[in-house]
């Protein structure tokens, strides 16, 4: 069986001198909380400080790529520069082709921004057909997948580490 999340870590990396930002969006409020909860716990356990967690809100994911880099620029100013950034959201199809455009559009413009930004931005959005779908990428089921969240928390140390 794939090992997926956290068993793919290849080493412990230390968050100890690390700021990353969280930024999420509003949207299935429940799921987005638990995945955020899920960030924030594994960079604890690998020395963010939690006053080095900085957390801030878009309306919906789509706002997620310029909030990102909205949200970078205005810790940069502030003396305060991120190490990493970590957009979350949760896209659930819906009876229109609303969701695919914008899962298409939003993670390419993500996957831009870690060159435009040159920080790593790590993939933190749901993209899902179902609630149950991103329940269960939340830990959200017990017994089903793990939290997703804990694997961008984790991703966004190693990243902003080991180069
Ligand atoms: O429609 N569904 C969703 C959604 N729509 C709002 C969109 O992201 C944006 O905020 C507005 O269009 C305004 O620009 N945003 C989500 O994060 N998840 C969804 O499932």
């Amino acid at each position: 069986m794939a090992v997926g999340g956290l068993g793919q870590l290849d080493q412990q990396y230390d968050g100890s001198k690390l700021r990353v930002g969280i930024l999420h969006a509003r949207w299935n409020s429940s799921i987005i909380d638990a995945l955020v909860a899920g960030a924030k716990k594994r960079m604890l356990e690998l020395g963010v400080k939690e006053e080095n967690i900085i957390i801030e809100t878009v309306p919906g994911s789509f706002e997620l790529p310029y909030g990102s880099k909205l949200f970078v620029e205005k810790y940069k100013k502030l003396g305060k520069p991120l190490d990493a950034v970590i957009p979350i959201g949760v896209l659930i199809k819906g009876s229109t082709m609303h969701f695919e455009y914008i899962c298409d559009s939003v993670t390419h413009q993500l996957m831009k921004l870690n060159f435009e930004l040159d920080l790593p931005v790590i993939f933190g959005v749901l993209t899902c057909l179902t609630d149950e779908q991103a329940e269960a990428r939340a830990g959200l089921i017990e017994g089903k997948m793990h939290n997703h969240g804990e694997d961008w928390g984790a991703a966004a140390v190693e990243m902003a580490t080991k180069f």
